[in-house]
């Protein structure tokens, strides 16, 4: 009581609603539909300023937009810790990386970090154009002129859309409170439909450990990573350093906790970087001067052949770069950041007291026109190095600042590079739909209201 009452002094200095019932708090902000919630977070800000608070269910939660605070949730040393709302996916994520915090996640974080070194990165490459090669020929067999949704296409396994339904739900029970606990959770329709789809994803991610294991105990099946033997090597992706230190027992980890990290890479590394890949195609789809742009670049670097791109040819490809930033600028994979304050953190004129969950909305900061002169126009060149020079460091963040940033975002940068600049060599893009036409929701993850539509013509490279 003593905790609340305090956060309750702090935070009813901030500008906000009025608070009609301590106890409901703002009800209407906690039932809007996830397909609602852009347009009133947007409403809100514009109404009360780019701090504001909220109560829901007796407990504040104070929502920033603009850089000069984001600035202060990811350099403080007080916000590490994920607030309990993220408990809401622990069914699915357990206490893996993204949900986890404390010591816990400390040592995971430690554990995994090499799994993204560039060296490793570079090993994936060829992966990626592997599975790039696969996508084309899919996309090939649609006759010219047809249009195809290119959330579903980017979605490279159909196991994606149950994670997109895994992750959707966690919007839907934010939205019923009553659905917050886990015993009426599991016991409602909804509950009982969401762990369908959660077995399906376990039978996946265990199906997934168990394979890697037994080509462990096989070593002599000639499994290799990149150019060193699999054994000696210390390039290994993830599921082999969390594997290997089972086997060393250098941490204790169980079959749950390997299930955790797996769908939690599985989710932070597969729905973003799709999502990322379709909205591209959709606003190049729409906008054909930037595409000819980019098309001229590819060109320019590969002179009319069809090779397979270089770690070196993608590098070069600096204008798509801009255009993928461009993207993840105006629809970010997390719209919403939460961080709770472990002690009393002053945010401007504000003192967040200790507890209180901060929210740093990322599609409002992007979309500040003091920072991105006509916020909602698809301008690659606001990532010109001219116009990037001298830019708040944290204006711009679509993954994550601070020691909780995205470990895999290089990864996922590579990984949107290879298979659309391979897609723009290949095809001219036509978006069915405008992007002022495109509506979107906040689920974990941003998603379109209604299909992207994008007409896919073949042309010579
Ligand atoms: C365009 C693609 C991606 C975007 C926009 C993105 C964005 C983000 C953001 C904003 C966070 C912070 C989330 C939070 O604090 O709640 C995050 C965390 C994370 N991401 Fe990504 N991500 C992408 C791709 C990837 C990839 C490819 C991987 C793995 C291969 C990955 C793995 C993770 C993990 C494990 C975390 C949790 C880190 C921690 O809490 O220590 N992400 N990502």
């Amino acid at each position: 009581y003593a905790a609340v009452s305090r956060q309750l002094h702090f935070t009813e200095k901030m500008p906000g609603p009025p608070l009609e019932s301590k106890i409901l708090g703002h009800v209407e902000e906690t039932m809007c539909p996830p397909e609602d919630m852009p347009t009133m977070v947007s409403a809100r800000f514009k109404e009360y300023g780019s701090l504001l608070r909220i109560w829901i269910g007796g407990f504040p939660l104070v929502f920033i937009e603009e850089g000069k605070y984001a600035e202060v949730l990811f350099t403080s040393e007080c916000t590490e810790i994920k607030p309990e709302f993220y408990r809401l996916l622990h069914g699915w994520l357990g206490l893996g990386l993204l949900t986890s915090s404390g010591p816990l996640w400390q040592q995971r974080r430690k554990l995994t970090n090499p799994a993204f070194h560039f060296s490793i990165l570079n090993d994936f490459c060829e992966v990626f154009i592997s599975n790039t090669l696969t996508l084309i020929d899919q996309l090939r067999q649609n006759p010219d002129g047809t249009f195809v949704n290119v959330m579903t296409q980017m979605k490279l396994v159909a196991l994606d859309n149950i994670c997109g339904k895994a992750s959707a739900m966690l919007m839907t029970r934010m939205s019923k409170p009553w659905l917050w606990n886990e015993l009426l959770f599991f016991l409602s329709p909804t509950g009982r439909k969401h762990w369908r789809d959660l077995s399906t994803i376990f039978e996946v991610t265990d199906m997934a450990i168990e394979s890697r294991r037994h080509m462990r105990e096989n070593k002599d099946n000639h499994l290799r990573w990149g150019s060193e033997e699999f054994d000696g090597s210390q390039k290994m992706a993830f599921l082999d350093l969390l594997l290997e230190a089972c086997e060393k027992n250098s941490v204790s980890l169980l079959d749950e906790d390997l299930r955790d990290e797996v769908s939690t890479f599985m989710f932070g590394g597969q729905h973003t970087t799709s999502g990322s890949m379709g909205y591209t195609l959709f606003l190049l789809g729409n906008h054909p001067e930037i595409q000819e742009k980019c098309h001229q670049e590819l060109d320019d670097i590969f002179q009319g052949s069809n090779r397979k791109p270089t770690v070196g040819d993608l590098q070069k490809m600096n204008y798509l770069e801009q255009v993928i930033k461009e993207s993840l600028r105006l629809f970010p994979g997390i719209p919403l950041l939460g961080r709770e304050v472990a002690e009393d953190l002053q945010v401007g004129d504000y003192t967040v007291p200790k507890g209180t969950v901060l929210i740093l909305s990322v599609y409002s900061l992007h979309r500040d026109p003091k920072v991105f002169p006509d916020p909602d126009k698809f301008d690659p060149d606001h990532f010109s190095p001219e116009k990037s020079a001298g830019r708040h460091p944290y204006a711009y963040v679509p993954f994550a600042p601070g020691p909780r940033n995205c470990p895999g975002q290089k990864f996922a940068l590579m990984e949107v590079k290879v298979v659309l600049s391979y897609i723009l060599r290949n095809f001219q893009l036509e978006s069915e739909h405008e992007l002022e036409d495109l509506k979107i929701s906040f689920a974990l993850v941003i998603r379109p209201q209604k299909d992207l539509n994008v007409k896919f013509t073949r042309r010579n490279p």
